[in-house]
């Protein structure tokens, strides 16, 4: 029965970091400030900006979100975004994704100030990433380096298999654990004898965006399986890409879904933030 990698408990730990790192910063007079922009009325991302509230509140954060009806228009998404750039008391800028289909989502997140992209999904960051540079971290793939580092699990010289190369995940993920010396494969759709591949991996990365689809027979004994994946089971309920209970008793550790890279991901969030207003108060 493998390790129980929790995501809530060690993104509580960062989380505490940073509230005592953000009190330090308010007594010098700095307040970090994240502005999240939600367009429409998307269930699943509603539920990813209330969490990022609560987490501002317990940093001491400063949250101001922007609520736009689906209807928005291309212009009146740029004026905000522009406005937010200008904000000097604005220190990140998050527009929650996917956004309608009457805009252009790369005209929009491409907008967005570099030293406010938070989210760590523009060109300057995934280029400062690659290499090797500073700059800041995507949060989910930063968020599973984070969970295998403070679960005292070593990256150096491991196979890493990332499954999934999305821009956002699977890309940023495997630049990442490449920067922690991993040995790392990339698979996605197109990959032949996935199963192959991923019972290689000392480090299994599953960021694919399918129920279950990692099994115990994709998995090598003793692995550790970190699952990205948040996807809705036949039942509804919240699941990830891999089959816990299988995978469970064969892996060496695992995360849950929920409770694993879901939190993290909104700590690293918070860790950016703060990284954006210390960054300001150094220039
Ligand atoms: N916990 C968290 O904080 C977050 C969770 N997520 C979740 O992570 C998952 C992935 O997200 P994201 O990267 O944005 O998703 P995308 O849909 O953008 O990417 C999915 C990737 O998986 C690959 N893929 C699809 N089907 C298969 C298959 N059968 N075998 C192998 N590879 C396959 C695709 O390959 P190809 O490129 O060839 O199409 C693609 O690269 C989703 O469930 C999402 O909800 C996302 C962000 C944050
Ligand atoms: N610009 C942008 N940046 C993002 O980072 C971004 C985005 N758009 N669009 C959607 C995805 C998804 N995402 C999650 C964040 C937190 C949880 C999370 O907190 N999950 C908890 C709770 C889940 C629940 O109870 O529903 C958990 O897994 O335990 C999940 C998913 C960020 N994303």
């Amino acid at each position: 029965m493998a390790v129980l990698i929790d995501g809530k408990v060690i993104s509580t730990k960062i989380k505490e970091e940073l509230k005592q790192e953000v009190t330090e910063m308010k007594a010098q007079g700095i307040t970090p400030c994240l502005a999240v922009i939600l367009v429409g009325d998307d269930s699943a991302s509603a539920i990813y900006v209330r969490n990022k509230k609560r987490a501002c509140e317990y940093v001491g954060i400063e949250s101001r979100s922007y609520e736009l009806p689906e209807d928005t228009t291309q212009e009146e998404l740029e004026k905000l975004v522009t406005s937010l750039n200008e904000d000097e008391n604005v220190d990140g800028i998050l527009v929650q994704l996917p956004l309608p289909g009457q805009i252009d989502e790369e005209k929009i997140t491409t907008m967005i100030s570099p030293k406010k992209d938070v989210d760590g999904f523009l060109a300057d960051s995934i280029g400062a990433l690659c290499l090797g540079t500073e700059g800041f971290r995507s949060c989910t793939p930063a968020g599973v380096i984070e969970l295998i580092r403070r679960s005292g699990y070593s990256i150096e010289g491991k196979e890493c298999v990332v499954v999934g190369r999305s821009n956002h995940v699977g890309k940023p993920m495997a630049l990442l654990l490449l920067q922690e010396n991993g040995t790392v494969t990339i698979a996605h759709s197109r990959t032949k004898n996935l199963g192959e591949i991923t019972r290689r991996a000392d480090i299994l990365v599953a960021a694919v965006g399918k129920a279950k689809i990692i099994k115990a027979c994709d998995v090598k004994e003793g692995a550790i399986v970190i699952d990205v994946g948040m996807n809705r089971d036949e039942n509804g309920k919240l699941c990830g890409d891999v089959d816990f209970e299988q995978v469970k008793e064969k892996a060496e550790a695992i995360t849950p879904v929920p409770g694993g890279v879901g939190p993290m991901t909104i700590a690293m969030l918070m860790n950016n933030c703060v990284e954006a207003a210390r960054k300001k108060r150094r220039e």
